[in-house]
C-alpha cells in the first residue's frame, strides 16, 4: 500500500490551510507528520481520510483517489482521530460491533481478536459500558480497539500518545510494529518528539500549511546541518524558523 499525496492545496474555506504538500507513506513504513499547533497536521490527515476535499492536487491510495472509488478506498484506511469520537447510546460491544459491520469483517473470526486487544487495553470487562463512563484515556483505547481489529492498509492516527498512560503508549506501539510488519502503512501526526524519534521511520515536517522538511532522521539531520542532533533540537531549530548554525 502507497499513500500518494501530490501538491495538496486544502482547508476549511476558500483561504486554503494547506498549501502545496506532497509526501508518501509506503507499506511497512511509519511516518511521523511533525508541526507546530496549527501547522496543518490533523487537517492534512482529514483529507487523507475524505473528511475534506483537496482544492487542488491529488491524494491516491495505491494509485486510486477517494473520488474514483470511495468505498475500495475508505474501506483501505483505519483512523484514529485526536479527539475519541463515540456514540453516546453505544456500549463497547456495540461499538466494536458498528466497526465490524462497517468494514464488512466476519464477526466469528473478528471477536477473538476484539477480545485479545480488550484484554490488552484492560477493558475486557468493561464491554456493557456507555462512553459516558469512560475516561478520556479509556475513550482513546475503544477507538484504537475499534480500528486495530480491521484489517486496514493505511492507519492514519491523530495525535496519538497524549491521553495515554504509559503502559498503552507502549502497547499501541507494539500494535503498530505488528500492523508494519504484517504488511501495513502508518502514518502518525505526534508531539512527542522523543518517541517519534525512536520509532518513526520518516518524517514530514510541516509549517503553516507547507512541507518544510522530509526524510529520515539522517537526512533531516544533514538538511539542519548537525549530525547529532535529536528530533527535538532539529525540530525546535526549525519551529524557531531559523537555519541550523552548524
Ligand atoms: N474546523 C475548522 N475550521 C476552520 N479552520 C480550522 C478548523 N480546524 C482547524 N482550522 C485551522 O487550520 C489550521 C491548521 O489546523 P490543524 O488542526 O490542522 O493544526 P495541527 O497541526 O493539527 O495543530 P495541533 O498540533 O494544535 O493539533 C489552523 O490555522 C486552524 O485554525
Amino acid at each position: 500500500m502507497t499513500l500518494e499525496v501530490n501538491g495538496l492545496v486544502g482547508g476549511y474555506s476558500q483561504v486554503p490551510v494547506l498549501k502545496d504538500i506532497s509526501f508518501t507513506v509506503n507499506d511497512r513504513e511509519l511516518v511521523g507528520l511533525i508541526g507546530l499547533n496549527g501547522a496543518g497536521k490533523s487537517t492534512t490527515l482529514k483529507h487523507i481520510i475524505g473528511l475534506l476535499m483537496p482544492q487542488k492536487g491529488t491524494i491516491k491510495l495505491d494509485g486510486v483517489t477517494l473520488a474514483k472509488d470511495p468505498k475500495h478506498y475508505k474501506s483501505q484506511l483505519a483512523y484514529i482521530p485526536e479527539t475519541p469520537i463515540l456514540y453516546e447510546e453505544l456500549t463497547l460491544k456495540e461499538h466494536l460491533e458498528l466497526t465490524m459491520m462497517a468494514y464488512g469483517l466476519d464477526q466469528t473470526k473478528t471477536w477473538p481478536k476484539a477480545q485479545k486487544l480488550l484484554k490488552k487495553f484492560r477493558l475486557d470487562n468493561k464491554l456493557d459500558w456507555f462512553p459516558a463512563n469512560f475516561s478520556k484515556g479509556m475513550k482513546q483505547k475503544v477507538m484504537i480497539v475499534c480500528a486495530f481489529i480491521t484489517d486496514a492498509s493505511l492507519y492514519i492516527i491523530d495525535e496519538p500518545f497524549l491521553g495515554l498512560d504509559p503502559l498503552a503508549t507502549n502497547d499501541l506501539l507494539e500494535l503498530i510494529a505488528q500492523k508494519k510488519q504484517a504488511g501495513a502503512a502508518v502514518l502518525m501526526s505526534t508531539h512527542v518528539l522523543s518517541t517519534a524519534q525512536e520509532y518513526c521511520d520518516r518524517f514530514v515536517m510541516l509549517d503553516q500549511g507547507q512541507v518544510t522538511a522530509s526524510g529520515d532522521l539522517a537526512q533531516l539531520r544533514q538538511t539542519y546541518g548537525k549530525q547529532e542532533a535529536s528530533l527535538s533540537e532539529i525540530y525546535l531549530k526549525f519551529a524557531q524558523g531559523g537555519e541550523s548554525d552548524a
